[in-house]
């Protein structure tokens, strides 16, 4: 199978060498084309345009960081919408908002093509191991036509209904990791200093009904002051903002998220932005911190 895949940052390059590991021919385009050369040497073709992808392949797989990369992909001159036509099909597994992806459908499905949005559950590790939460939805055929990568990227693979559903599944997972993680922070900071040992609470947690895989993987590095960027904030905080925006749009009341935003907020003025986004730890516990 021929795929073509736009974007090569954390996650779209774990996942496209995942797809060229297990014999997918894939061809590459990144706004910085440096980044195309490891993928080469492991046997990826490189395409200068996205439009250039596009037409090579009859599936197009885009990674991009948020809405306006997304959109200006799709969009501008060499982007993807220059060459989608009957026959091909467009896959963003970006995470943006309901309302970016039906613009790139509607636009896709004018001139022919099939779209469906696929965001990810799950970090670089995961995206390394292929075993990443796929969480579809847009052109049922599509989807079942994309489920021999999917099975290569994904550990299991959700086919959520009409586009927008999931976007929307996907930020309403990464709200609640993102005021998850800022709770996490606050404990770690409070059993400091009342006089407890950070990690014999990190031990505790592991063991009772609270105890997830984010907390276990990220609190060790956490405790020695280190943010090896898996998820970057900036990210986190995109999302948490695109998570309260859904909130406003559907009346519902989320406190603890925008207390959460403030603080991802907050880590990104202060240069954290590029840190994993459990750096929002150094907020919590100087909030008059820099990086
Ligand atoms: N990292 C993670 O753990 C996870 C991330 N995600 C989501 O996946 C997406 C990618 O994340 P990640 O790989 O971590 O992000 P990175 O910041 O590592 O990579 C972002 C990618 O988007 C490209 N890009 C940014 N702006 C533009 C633009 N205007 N035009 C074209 N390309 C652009 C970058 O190109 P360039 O190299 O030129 O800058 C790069 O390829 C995001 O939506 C993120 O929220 C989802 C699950 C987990
Ligand atoms: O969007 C990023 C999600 C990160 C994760 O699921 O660990």
């Amino acid at each position: 199978m021929e795929v073509g895949f736009l974007g090569l940052g954390i996650m779209g390059k774990a996942m496209s060498m995942n797809l060229l590991r297990h014999g997918f021919k894939v061809t590459v385009w990144n706004r910085t084309l440096s980044k195309c050369e490891e993928l080469v040497e492991h046997g990826a073709s490189i395409g200068k345009t996205p439009a250039e992808v596009v037409k090579k392949c009859k599936y197009t797989i885009a990674m991009l960081s948020d809405p306006s990369a997304a959109l200006s992909v799709a969009f501008d001159k060499d982007g993807v919408l220059e060459q989608i036509c009957s026959g091909k099909g467009y896959i963003d597994m970006s995470t943006v908002d309901a309302d970016t992806s039906s613009k790139i459908s509607e636009e896709i499905t004018k001139k022919g093509g099939c779209f469906l949005e696929a965001p990810v559950s799950g970090s670089k590790k995961p995206a390394e191991d292929g075993q990443l939460i796929i969480l579809a939805a847009g052109e049922k055929q599509l989807y079942d036509e994309a489920i021999p990568a999917f099975n290569v990227m994904g550990k299991k693979s959700f086919f959520l209904g009409q586009v927008g559903n999931g976007a929307k599944m996907k930020l309403v997972v990464n709200m609640i990791m993102g005021s998850m993680m800022n709770a996490f922070s606050e404990g770690l900071v409070l059993a400091d200093r009342s006089g407890l040992d950070q990690q014999t609470l990190l031990d505790v947690l592991d063991l009772g009904a609270i105890a997830n895989p984010m907390f276990k993987l990220k609190g060790p590095a956490m405790v020695q002051n280190n943010y090896p960027p898996a998820f970057p904030l900036k990210h986190q905080q995109k999302d948490m903002r695109l998570a309260l925006a859904l909130g406003d749009e559907n009346a519902v009341s989320m406190p603890v998220a925008a207390a959460s935003n403030e603080a991802f907020k907050k880590a990104r003025s202060l240069g954290f932005e590029d840190h994993d986004f459990s750096a929002v730890y150094e907020v919590v516990k100087a909030p008059e911190h820099s990086a």
